[in-house]
């Protein structure tokens, strides 16, 4: 890992690996966090999304592999480094019954980085930041959940940070909670901040995050903006039509994987059988039975044209009653990455 590298990059690790006696919680993990990204760290539970997070933080060692942060080897330049890096881990823990600000002031007092001189305003510019200044007095314990989640944020940004981790930030917010956390890392994110967040909610992560890395059991299955991760899934061909045999042998002679739905609706415009394949030879329908294993989805390397499709049915005499070529969903890509769902709900 160059220096040159590390400047672009705000976290960088390679062959990352954490063992937990037998198991191996995070695999030969290789991340490029560019500075200035929100950063998606997806995947389901127990992928290894903390347990890398507090890596990065220095409060787990790792059992191989290198980190840089902000251009430092970390754990070496983590006196330097972690300054500069405002964190949330695993849910903000408050004293209840002090207001706001005064958790914050007590939070502040135990950084020996911190200055009591500045400390008020530092504490009252970081509420201002994430909009709980109308709150400052009121004990904690009558916070909503996404003040809550907002007040851990202000905590980490009593200093100025270049970088932001943040373990699950909408875990357990309701809709409005989620809202009020995502618009704080929008403006965070405006004014220059690089932002690393956990999730398991692809919803989530698509509102937000400019890259995209997902995580399936320790390892890391796919890594980008989310522009080209979208882009890399393999788009369906789908025909309505009352010969549905004779339509998946003229796709199968175009070596396309063809599967039959029978209609939902024995009436109306949906009333025919539908026939679809992935729009890559070879490639079985995401989801279907025959679907390879997850290691094996790669995105398309050709496509046929849809036209070409087209021609070959009606000049076979299938009667195509609906035709459309549909994009996959990040959704049904990552499900195939990972074979496991995802909680696409807030
Ligand atoms: N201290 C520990 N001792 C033993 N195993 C651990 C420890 N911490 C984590 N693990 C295991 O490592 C794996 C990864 O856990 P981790 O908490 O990093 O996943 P995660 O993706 O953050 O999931 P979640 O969202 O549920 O926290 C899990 O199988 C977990 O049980």
């Amino acid at each position: 890992m160059t220096d040159a590298a590390g400047d672009s990059l705000a976290i960088e690790t390679h062959g990352l690996t954490k063992n937990f006696g037998r198991q191996v919680a995070v695999d030969d993990l290789s991340l490029a966090v560019p500075r200035g990204a929100v950063f998606g760290f997806l995947g389901p539970n127990g992928s290894g999304k903390t347990t890398t997070i507090r890596m990065l933080l220095g409060l787990a060692s790792a059992s191989t592999g290198q980190i840089r942060m902000l251009g430092s080897a970390i754990p070496d330049r983590s006196r330097s480094v972690l300054p500069r890096v405002g964190a949330l881990v695993e849910g903000p823990a408050f004293y209840p019954f002090l207001s706001g600000a005064a958790n914050l002031r007590r939070f502040d007092s135990a950084d020996r980085h911190a200055t009591s001189a500045t400390r008020t305003a530092r504490v009252n510019a970081a509420l201002d930041r994430v909009g709980l200044s109308h709150a400052a007095n009121k004990p904690a314990h009558a916070y909503s959940l996404g003040m809550k989640q907002r007040l851990g944020i202000a905590n980490a940004l009593l200093q100025p940070r270049q970088l932001l981790i943040l373990d699950e930030p909408s875990n357990g917010l309701d809709p409005q909670g989620t809202r009020e956390v995502r618009n704080l890392i929008r403006s965070l994110a405006d004014d220059g901040t690089t932002i690393f967040l956990s999730s398991h909610l692809l919803a989530e992560v698509e509102q937000i995050c400019s890259h995209i890395a997902v995580m399936s059991v320790g390892r890391l299955v796919a890594q980008g903006t989310l522009d080209d991760l979208r882009a890399a899934g393999i788009a369906t061909v789908q025909v309505r039509t009352p010969d549905p045999a004779l339509a998946v042998t003229v796709l199968r002679r175009l070596n396309l994987m063809a599967d039959v739905t029978e209609p939902t609706h024995p009436t109306g415009p949906d009333s025919d059988p539908l026939v679809s394949a992935p729009l890559s030879p070879g490639s079985p329908a995401i989801g279907s039975p025959t679907a390879e294993s997850p290691a094996a989805s790669s995105p398309a390397a050709s496509s046929i044209a849809a036209e070409t499709i087209a021609a070959a049915l009606v000049e076979a005499g299938v009667r195509v009653r609906g035709f459309a070529v549909v994009g996959a969903s990040l959704e049904e890509r990552f499900v195939a990455l990972t074979g496991e769902g995802f909680d696409v709900a807030q």
